[in-house]
């Protein structure tokens, strides 16, 4: 007889196969500080296991639900072939010139106006040399055991994969948890006043949202090591009074300084205006939402995967102070974290 341990993971691999097999939709994820995989599928609009993707701009808030979610060890995660993926249509990649006059363009705008902070991004294109999708997510899990990291495919938005550092709100027992996670550096250099304010910037907007909770507090910031750079982060939670408050507070935060700007609505406005490419799913929001926790994370560190390409999208905080090919070089090594990683057969 079959112990219950085979079981589970047959469920888990025959149901994965299945999936690719036929190209369904399917989300695979590990939790930060986690060695489990689960599988959703988006097979039953009435469950109550629902994850979602939300996109920056708000255009698209994507539901998936799953009737049962298969959960096996990473470890056993067998490193199977993919169905052929569809070649990219279209090259949004923005050269190094055209990046330095966007920031500066940024930069006058923040000096003209009263925009503090204004975030901008891109997207790097590299060859894909034959990257396996597995083998890549393993080692995103090995490298970045904090991160919550997923694959995420459906036919309408192609291949997802990500590794984010970023918790957007985490809520358990009505305690909520967020971060406000901003400035980055190389690992030898030291913070100056415009990442201390960068990040600061964040913070504010984050307890002043939190305005109708109860015990905030604030611990930070400090240095985080986000594996090729440092972040400077500080750890926010406060008690909320019920549960309409969590969403409230979600779709409040969302998009925070940190991938948007302050005040938030001139600069999302710039950023839809100038930045000459759409940021689809980058800079939303995903996580889930269950009878005893929510879950959210950032859209950041993430790449769509294409046959004949990867396009990894990448950003960073424009303040009046910033230089910008200081900023085209920050995006380039964020762009390491998941084109580092990427594994080959
Ligand atoms: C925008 C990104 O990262 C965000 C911006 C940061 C910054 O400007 O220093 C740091 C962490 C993230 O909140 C990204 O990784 O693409």
């Amino acid at each position: 007889m079959q112990s219950l341990k085979n079981q589970v993971q047959n469920n888990f691999q025959e149901k994965f196969q299945e999936v690719i097999a036929n190209k369904h939709s399917f989300l695979i994820f590990r939790q930060p500080n986690s060695t489990e995989v689960e599988l959703w599928l988006d097979d039953d609009k009435s469950s109550q296991n629902q994850f979602v993707f939300h996109r920056f701009d708000d255009a698209q808030h994507l539901v998936f639900s799953s009737a049962l979610v298969e959960k096996i060890a990473i470890d056993q995660l067998i490193e199977t072939d993919f169905f052929p993926l569809e070649p990219s249509t279209t090259n949004e990649a923005i050269s190094y010139e055209n990046y330095l006059s966007l920031i500066s363009k940024t930069v006058d705008e923040l000096k003209a106006s009263t925009i503090d902070k204004i975030v901008i991004s891109r997207i790097k294109e590299i060859k894909n040399e034959g990257v396996n999708l597995i083998k890549t997510f393993k080692n995103l899990h090995q490298n970045y055991p904090k991160a919550f990291v997923y694959i995420w495919f459906t036919k309408e938005n192609g291949l997802w994969i990500g590794a984010s550092p970023e918790l957007l709100l985490e809520e358990e027992n009505l305690l909520v948890k967020t971060v406000s996670l901003a400035g980055t550096l190389p690992k030898e250099e030291e913070w100056t006043a415009k990442e201390i304010h960068e990040q600061q910037v964040v913070t504010d907007y984050i307890v002043s949202n939190l305005h109708d909770a109860k015990s905030v507090s604030v611990d930070g910031p400090h240095t985080v090591d986000a594996g090729f750079f440092n972040h400077l982060k500080s750890y926010i939670s406060a008690e909320v009074c019920d549960y309409e408050k969590v969403n409230e507070i979600l779709n409040r935060l969302h998009p925070t300084p940190a991938v948007c700007g302050m005040p938030k609505q001139e600069a999302k406005d710039f950023i839809l205006a100038n930045e000459g490419y759409d940021r689809k799913f980058y800079a939303g929001y995903f996580g889930f939402k269950t009878p005893h926790k929510s879950l959210y994370f950032v859209n950041l560190r993430c790449a769509q995967i294409f046959s004949d390409v990867v396009k990894l999208y990448v950003g960073g905080g424009i303040m009046p102070d910033s230089n910008p090919e200081k900023e085209w070089r920050e995006t380039e090594l964020k762009s390491k974290t998941i084109g580092n990683h990427l594994v080959t057969d």
